[in-house]
């Protein structure tokens, strides 16, 4: 072990000594001081932790009007527009530098942590690597109930990962690393029905955070480093029956069918794996489509390969088409467009103000559509660096150095919207990424099928991901840049970044914007942020120990204003190589935040 890996245990073991002592104080101080508001009758202003009963009884109604619930945090991105945008002001840019930890929870499960939790009625839910649900307490995070499920066989291209569960009617949904969607009674964390929706032999999985709309769980499927044809599935919520499914790639005699040489749409990849967004005015659900596959190779696939690296919207009552908008025409370099699809309004160039979708792609730039036919409005600026190699296709008898490569510019962050500074804000990922292509000798259901070799590299050498050639592969850095990440504010309504913080490793994970004129934010080092949503200026951190490569939320109990995160690191795209040679850790923590 080098001095500089042993150094970084010892921090480790110092902060984690720190954080019990915090949750201990406060603890203390929690049954001190009863709540300034009167707690909901239910409970009455004297409870207990232990007496906080799990209520999942969030109804469509309470849903629709998210946007007016100030203090819970119902879907995945706080609103169907997925906007992560909070009206609270309690904690604001004038005061953020008091804010502290009133708990540190860790949930057992350290990994790859890319959770965003549901809050609703002072109940925190929460999913970890591996699909453990576990229920808390949002203001002290004591522990309420756990689900740990026997995961079945998995295939996975990047990690354990879970993004997030869904909240309905009585029921907590979760999607598995294998291929199944689980109800879990919200009450208690048995299971209600389970459902297969992809089989994981054939390399099908799920580690997307469902939806849940007009009694429908929709979710998407992962595998598009394989041979798979993906889909997005809407399920009955009450007993987990199919009421329809999509499928990401077009068999030839459905629009955009063309664009698939031969049969090569039948294992096109197409993955969904980021949260869609409702538009329950147009009656659409609205989400990002994956790489096609193989996703270095592309001569057996020529065309422009739809509806992969695309926006798409379905009308959500049937899953038939609407529209789509492809980022990325004949993809041979694994550019999922895989962050959540955000609605809201921008202007066009006459500066009519217009309903648009917008995603900002592992490619480096935020695609604005218009949410009526999927017209492109603009591309944002580039908000990461571009190599001028992009675009260039993966040789055969060589390679070739591009950035950003295959975890982005945005890899599957959530971005985030104010609606006060008409801000979009987004993370990035310098990466330089090596790429040559190789005909797949064969296709084997279940198996990886690249189409050749890409890896990220650094100035020093590979950052090997363990895939099959690229061990093996000698690899090549010229040009290669260091890896480091940043935060963009970017004014949709010109394409223009506004403001930009550098950090010194990827940014992922995803971005808060609130009221209090603020944006909280992760970096891979463990810092948690809180940035000016106006200026970018940066206004507080706390380390937590482990890469914050999850989305923050906010939510309201008892008058009091909470943020919270997890931290865990990130297993994906070579980011164990960088966390290792940094002396970081992967961890199982949330940091629960308050002004108090
Ligand atoms: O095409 C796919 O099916 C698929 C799935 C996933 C996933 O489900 O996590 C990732 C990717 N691709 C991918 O290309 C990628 O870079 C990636 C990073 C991560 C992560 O969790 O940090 N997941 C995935
Ligand atoms: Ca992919």
């Amino acid at each position: 072990m080098s001095d500089r890996q042993k150094s970084g245990l010892r921090t480790v073991l110092l902060t984690s000594v720190f954080y019990a002592g915090v949750g201990l104080t406060l603890a203390v101080a929690q049954t001190k001081t009863p709540g300034e508001q009167p707690a909901p009758p239910e409970h009455g202003t004297q409870q207990t932790q232990a007496a906080r009963q799990v209520n999942g009884n969030i109804t469509d109604q309470q849903r629709l009007q998210a946007d007016k619930d100030t203090d819970n945090w119902l879907l995945y991105g706080r609103t169907y527009d997925n906007q992560r945008f909070s009206p609270l002001k309690e904690v604001n840019a004038g005061n953020v530098a008091k804010l502290k930890p009133v708990a540190i929870v860790q949930t057992g499960v350290a990994g790859s942590f890319e959770n965003s939790p549901i809050v609703y009625d002072g109940i925190m839910f929460v999913s970890t690597p591996y699909d453990h649900v576990l229920a808390y307490d949002a203001t002290t995070g004591k522990q309420l109930w756990a689900y740990e499920p026997n995961l079945g066989y998995t295939q996975l291209c990047c990690g354990p990962e879970n993004r997030g569960v869904a909240v309905a009617d009585g029921k907590v949904f979760v999607g598995q690393l294998d291929g199944n969607l689980v109800a879990l009674d919200a009450k208690t964390g048995k299971v209600a029905w389970k459902t297969q929706v992809g089989d994981s032999r054939d390399a099908f999985s799920l580690t997307i955070a469902p939806q849940v709309y007009d009694g429908m769980v929709i979710v998407g499927t992962s595998g598009a480093e394989y041979p798979t044809r993906n889909y997005v599935e809407a399920f009955d919520a009450k007993t987990g029956k199919s009421a329809w499914r999509f499928y990401t790639i077009p068999s030839p005699d459905q629009p955009g069918g063309k664009s698939w040489s031969g049969d090569s749409w039948k294992t096109g990849g197409g993955s969904v794996w980021n949260n869609p967004a409702i538009d329950p005015q147009r009656g659409l659900v609205i989400f990002g489509v994956g790489n096609p596959n193989p996703d270095n190779y592309g001569d057996d696939r020529k065309g422009d390969n739809a509806y992969t690296d695309s926006i798409v919207a379905l009308h959500v009552k049937t899953g038939k088409l609407a529209w789509w908008c492809q980022e990325v025409p004949h993809d041979v370099w694994d550019y999922d467009a895989d962050a959540p699809v955000v609605l809201l309004n921008v202007k066009d160039k006459d500066g009519k103000e217009i309903a648009a979708a917008a995603e900002a792609g592992k490619e480096g730039q935020v695609f604005v559509v218009n949410r009526d036919n999927g017209h492109l409005i603009r591309k944002s600026d580039p908000f990461v660096e571009q190599s001028e190699t992009m675009w260039t296709k993966p040789p055969t008898d060589g390679y070739v150095n591009i950035y950003p490569g295959a975890q982005g510019g945005n890899e599957w962050s959530p971005e985030a919207y104010s609606p006060d500074t008409h801000l979009f804000y987004v993370q990035g990922t310098n990466e330089s990424w090596e790429y040559s292509g190789a005909k797949p000798d064969m296709t084997v259901n279940g198996h990886l099928r690249l189409g050749g070799v890409l890896q990220p590299i650094t100035p020093n050498g590979p950052m090997e991901l363990g895939e099959p050639g690229a061990n093996a592969h000698k690899s090549h850095v010229d040009g290669a840049i260091e890896p480091t990440g940043d935060l963009s504010a970017v004014d949709l309504d010109n394409g223009k970044i506004k403001w930009q913080y550098k950090s010194d490793e990827p940014m992922l994970g995803g971005v808060l914007a609130t009221a209090g004129n603020l944006v909280f934010a992760g970096e891979m080092n463990g810092d948690f942020d809180a940035f000016n949503a106006q200026s970018g200026q940066k206004l507080w951190h706390f380390n937590l120990g482990s890469g914050v490569n999850a989305p923050p939320i906010t939510y309201r109990v008892n008058g009091t204003q909470y943020i919270a995160v997890a931290a865990g690191g990130n297993a994906a795209n070579g980011n164990p190589v960088l966390m290792k040679e940094k002396g970081q850790n992967f961890g199982d923590a949330i940091g629960i935040f308050a002004m108090k």
